[in-house]
């Protein structure tokens, strides 16, 4: 039985339906990489998993399963154990999930109870200072504060951890040791990790499966060897090309010419169809169904045609002679579009 079972989860914002049917299964013990454009529906699929969505977010249909409990059909006191013991987050903003009227050590002292050792659980996250103790969250540096919030959410060692770019705001060589802890203490604990992230070399280094979402809804997942070297859905190709020189510069990503889709209600077909060099006319019109590729989950009309052609990187290169002059090849936007605003870390 998988530890997190997410069904056909639709979630819905006042006027976007941010996830159209989004599936995902996470195993015990496995990590787990959430991969796509800003607005692709990461931040809300992590949330559901704890139901930590804003207030103006509503499950419309489907259901996410954490160790078996129907997460969005739990009482109260049942949902609290489930958060406490079993589930542990991190967020981007590391200083802002900590509260700030509070000192470092008395935080962490409330999260470990009575007996907890404090120094202990600092030493994990490789912090020996013990001035941290002392300190108000304002007073650390991005990573320091992000190691506490890490001790405090693997506190309790739970099944699973859910990071939402946690090293998103921090510089690059911060970046690698707190990953580094994450997945270390992850390891030594058992907790499986769902880690939510525009940085596909990261992922691809770090994790064991990747889940490639796309208007609210994974189109592909596999073993992040598979997936991301090689592909099946037409999206999936486009972003894994596209990654490295974007994610060196820290630019969010823009895989193919034109915007990612903000829904108001149900996909009538492929979301990425508009920007798809593979779509035919039942693409715009029809839902794919899943398809199996290989060892992937596919959501793609075309995924059996492509099967053999889809390649990272790819060449959706014309079957006519080559033209004399060179494509032109359109520049990737330095810009992030206006619609990558964060709305939620
Ligand atoms: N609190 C909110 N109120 C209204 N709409 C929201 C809210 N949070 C997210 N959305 C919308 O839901 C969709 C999915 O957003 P989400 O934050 O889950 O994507 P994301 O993949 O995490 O993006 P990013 O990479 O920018 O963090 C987007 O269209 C977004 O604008
Ligand atoms: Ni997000």
């Amino acid at each position: 039985m998988s530890l997190l079972s997410v069904r056909n989860l639709v979630i819905d914002y006042a006027r976007t339906r941010a996830l159209d049917g989004a599936g995902l299964e996470v195993a015990q013990g496995e990590s787990v990489g959430v991969v796509g454009e800003s607005g692709s529906g990461k931040s809300t699929l992590g949330s559901a998993v704890g139901r930590l969505l804003p207030r103006a977010a509503r499950r419309t249909e489907g259901e996410v399963l954490v160790a078996g409990e129907p997460v969005f059909d739990l009482p109260a006191a049942r949902l609290r154990h489930l958060r406490r013991k079993h589930l542990g987050f991190v967020f981007q903003d590391p200083i802002g999930s900590l509260d700030p009227t509070m000192r470092v050590g008395d935080q962490l002292r409330l999260v470990l109870g009575r007996g907890g050792d404090v120094r202990f659980h600092l030493g994990r996250v490789r912090l020996d200072d013990p001035r941290v103790l002392r300190a108000y969250p304002h007073q650390l540096s991005g990573g320091m504060a992000q190691r506490v919030a890490i001790a405090m959410a693997m506190a309790t060692s739970p099944d699973l951890l859910v990071a939402d770019e946690p090293t998103a705001a921090l510089d690059s060589q911060v970046r690698e040791e707190v990953s580094d802890v994450i997945f270390t203490l992850a390891a030594e604990a058992g907790t499986s990790i769902l880690w939510l992230s525009h940085d596909l070399p990261a992922v691809a280094r770090r994790c064991d499966r990747v889940a490639v979402m796309y208007g609210g809804r994974v189109v592909e997942s596999g073993p992040a060897a598979q997936v991301l070297g090689h592909p099946a859905h037409p999206y999936t190709a486009a972003l894994a090309r596209s990654a490295p020189a974007a994610a060196a510069h820290g630019v969010r990503l823009e895989p193919v010419p034109g915007r990612p889709p903000v829904l108001t209600g149900p996909s009538p077909g492929c979301a990425f169809a508009p920007r798809c060099a593979f779509a035919e006319d039942r693409c715009a019109h029809e839902r794919p169904a899943p398809v199996r590729v290989r060892e992937q989950d596919v959501l793609c009309h075309k995924a059996i045609e492509l099967e053999d052609r889809l390649t990272a990187p790819i060449e959706p290169a014309p079957i006519e002679p080559a033209p004399i002059e060179p494509a032109p090849i359109e520049p990737a936007p330095i810009e992030p579009a206006p619609n990558t605003t964060e709305v939620t870390a």
